[in-house]
C-alpha cells in the first residue's frame, strides 16, 4: 500500500484568542484549545489517509503555559504514526509574540483518529514514513502510546501490552 511522509500531513492552524474564548483569568479556555486541536489534527489525519476520519481518543494534552487574550496561537499537527486504520497525530502549540514575532511553545497534544468508510467502518490507511529525528522519535514511541490508550479504554488486556511491559523488564 502507498506510504506518505509526516510532512505531507502537516497542518498549521493560526488564530487569535478572542474575549468569548477566555476563562475568568483572561486566558484561553482549555476546551476551546481542545476543539481547535481536534480540527487541526483531523485535517492532518485526513491529508494522510484521504478518507473520512473520526476522533478515537485524546491521548495526551499538557496545558503547560496559559495563552492570554489577544494571543496569536499556532497549532502544528502531523501524523506521527499510522497503524492499520488508526493514526496518531502529534501537535505542538505555539504562541507568537506580537512585537518580536518570536514563537514560544505553549502546549503539546496527541490525538488518535480512525479512517472510516461511509458507514463508519474502519478502513486501512497508508503507512507513515518518518524523516526527521523528531519524527522518528515520535514514530518509535507511538505503539507504546497506542497500547496504553487501548488498555485505559478497556480494549486491550494489560498482559497483551507488550510494549508497556518491555519498559519494566
Ligand atoms: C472528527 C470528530 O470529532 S468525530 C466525532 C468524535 N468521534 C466519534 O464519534 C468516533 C466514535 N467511535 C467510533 O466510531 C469507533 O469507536 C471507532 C471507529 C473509533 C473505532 O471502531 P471500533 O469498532 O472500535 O474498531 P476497531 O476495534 O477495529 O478499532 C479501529 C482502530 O481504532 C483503534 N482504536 C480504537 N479505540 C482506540 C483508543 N481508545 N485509542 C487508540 N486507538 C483506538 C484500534 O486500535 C484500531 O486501530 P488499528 O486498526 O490501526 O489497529
Amino acid at each position: 500500500m502507498l506510504s506518505r511522509t509526516a510532512f505531507q500531513s502537516k497542518t498549521i492552524s493560526t488564530d487569535l484568542v478572542l474575549p468569548s474564548e477566555t476563562n475568568p483569568l483572561n486566558n484561553l479556555f482549555g476546551g476551546e484549545l481542545l476543539a481547535r486541536m481536534d480540527r487541526a489534527a483531523s485535517i492532518s489525519a485526513r491529508r494522510h489517509s484521504r478518507r473520512i476520519v473520526v476522533t478515537a481518543s485524546v491521548n495526551h494534552v499538557a496545558f503547560n503555559r496559559a495563552v492570554p487574550l489577544g494571543s496569536v496561537v499556532m497549532i502544528e499537527a502531523k501524523v506521527s504514526r499510522a497503524f492499520s486504520s488508526s493514526m496518531e497525530v502529534y501537535m505542538d502549540v505555539w504562541i507568537e509574540d506580537r512585537e518580536s514575532g518570536d514563537r514560544v511553545k505553549a502546549n503539546e497534544a496527541i490525538y488518535t483518529f480512525v479512517a472510516v468508510d461511509e458507514t463508519g467502518r474502519p478502513v486501512k490507511v497508508p503507512e507513515l514514513v518518518p524523516e526527521t529525528e523528531l519524527e522518528i522519535q515520535r514514530f518509535d514511541a507511538a505503539l507504546r502510546r497506542k497500547q496504553l490508550s487501548l488498555v485505559l479504554a478497556g480494549k486491550m488486556k494489560p498482559a497483551d501490552a507488550t510494549e508497556l511491559k518491555a519498559l519494566f523488564e
